[in-house]
């Protein structure tokens, strides 16, 4: 077991109360541990209970649960963004800005930290920078997602908010010609100039914290997003330091008997797995189109995906006479599932995915091939990242109101399963080489070597 030594450092984590940033603040958490750095973790009461199986090192991370105090608009228990609807993102914000006296508390009186990690509360520095603490803005979303629309270059400002038109050309000095969002897409990106907060707007909320830290952290590596990140350090005038992916190493867990069981019954690489992410919420409509495509295909799969807009389970919004044609290769679940184990089983060829960003480093560690179904804003430009730029993705082609027709699902997904095609083949290939430098010895622990080297040299 690690031990804490006296050169070794204290750091205060403090992520946006949303599942998809406190896992991989944990991650990171972990590998600082390993080292023997000591970790004091700010998050919600109840995502404590739901994380603290992820908390590999308990002797140095410690949980410091918040209280989160009811604001008008957030439903009565909401502590994380998977609790919420997409409209009440904003009362959530605002709801963790009314912790700050907490977390001021946690800051002054837990053995002074040498460090605060924070991303979406951007008055952290505000809090540090009168005790000589070090503020670190750690974003667990690409690069690509953070200068595409975030930077100063955008000169977004009340009386000049952004339009679509805007969004769909990158701002001045934006490195890529393939990590772009195209204009039919451009309207996925306006929620930023929307209210994330009391009086904040949410590109104020995330410009604010990258423009008032001591530096910049991404979930990121150079091999990927390197243009990217030299653009927002230069655009924003902060030392940027990558932490790499941080991805765990296999689970210790065991994958849950039932899906264990249910997936051993086919053959290797056979099954396609579904899932989007721990906050997106589908229509009845196109639920129902996804599972018909998902049928058509003939492969057996597994889908874990919340229950549909106005829907409480997933079965009363199946389409007519599905559970019947597709009993014994087919199961569709309404909750959360082991997706890093799921990913690695033996009988899972194919992956279909929203393309979160955390979502998107586990396929690229796995050896599933891979279809991408990106939802919102972020999601599309990390698409762009796997299937424009590295060719080790298949993106779901969309119809010009932004459907996904069964037709075209089946069509991606057969088309990188059958290995003997031209893109089936190109994938994998491409895909492998990704792989094989994730898990290469050094890759992500000279990652983390050189952050640690980063900060201390802060
Ligand atoms: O059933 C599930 C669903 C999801 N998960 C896990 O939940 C995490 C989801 O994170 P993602 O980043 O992929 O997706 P989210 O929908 O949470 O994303 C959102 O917030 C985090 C950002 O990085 C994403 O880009 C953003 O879209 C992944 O680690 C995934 O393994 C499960 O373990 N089981
Ligand atoms: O979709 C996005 C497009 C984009 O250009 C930037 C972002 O940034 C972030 C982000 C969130 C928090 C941070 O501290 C930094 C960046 C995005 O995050 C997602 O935004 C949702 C807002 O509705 C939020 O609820 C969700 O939890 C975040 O993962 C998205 C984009």
């Amino acid at each position: 077991m690690a031990q804490p030594r006296s050169s070794n450092l204290h750091l205060v984590m403090f992520p946006w109360f949303a599942v998809g940033h406190m896992t991989p603040f944990l991650h990171l958490s972990n590998k600082l541990a390993e080292e023997g750095h000591r970790i004091s973790f700010l998050l919600p009461n109840k995502a404590k209970l739901q994380l603290q199986h992820l908390n590999l090192h308990p002797n140095l991370i410690t949980f410091h649960p918040l209280i989160i105090p009811h604001v008008e608009g957030l439903p009565p228990g909401a502590e994380t963004a998977s609790d919420v609807a997409g409209n009440q993102v904003s009362p959530l914000a605002t709801a963790m800005d009314l912790t700050r006296p907490q977390v001021e508390e946690i800051i002054r009186d837990d053995p002074r930290p040498d460090f605060v990690l924070y991303d979406s509360a951007h008055w952290i520095p505000e809090i540090t920078s009168k005790l000589g603490i070090k503020a670190i803005c750690y974003n667990v979303v690409s690069a690509a997602s953070l200068a595409i629309a975030i930077v100063p270059a955008r000169k977004i400002t009340r009386d000049r908010p952004i339009t679509a038109d805007e969004l769909a050309r990158p701002p001045p000095g934006y490195p890529s010609a393939n990590v772009i969002i195209h204009r039919h897409e451009a309207h996925k990106l306006l929620f930023i100039t929307l209210e994330f907060g009391a009086g904040i707007t949410f590109y104020e909320r995330i410009n604010a914290a990258m423009r008032s830290c001591d530096a910049i952290a991404i979930r990121t590596c150079r091999e990927l997003e390197g243009e990217l990140c030299d653009y927002l350090s230069a655009q924003f005038k902060k030392p940027m330091f990558l932490t790499g992916p941080v991805l765990p190493e296999p689970a210790e867990s065991r994958l849950e008997d039932r899906w264990a069981e249910w997936l051993g019954r086919f053959e290797p690489s056979s099954v396609v797995f579904c899932a989007f992410g721990s906050q997106f919420i589908l229509e009845k409509d196109q639920f129902q189109e996804l599972l018909l495509g998902f049928e058509s295909t003939g492969f057996p799969f597994l889908v874990a995906v919340k229950p549909p807009a106005g829907c409480s389970t997933v079965e009363e919004a199946f389409p007519e006479g599905f559970e019947m044609r597709v009993k014994g290769r087919g199961v569709v679940h309404g909750g959360w599932v082991q997706q890093p184990l799921i990913l690695n089983h033996g009988s899972v060829g194919c992956f279909v995915s929203h393309c979160g960003f955390g979502s998107m480093w586990e396929s690229l560690k796995s050896a599933s091939q891979i279809v991408l179904v990106p939802q919102l804003g972020d999601q599309i430009l990390n698409t762009r990242l796997m299937a424009g730029e590295l060719k080790l993705a298949v993106e779901v082609e969309r119809e010009d109101n932004g459907w996904v027709s069964k037709e075209s699902l089946c069509k991606a997904i057969q088309s990188v399963m059958d290995e003997d095609s031209e893109m089936g083949c190109m994938v994998k290939k491409n895909h492998a080489a990704w792989r094989n430098r994730l898990v290469s010895q050094d890759f992500m622990s000279g990652y983390i070597d050189s952050f640690i080297k980063d900060l201390k040299g802060l």
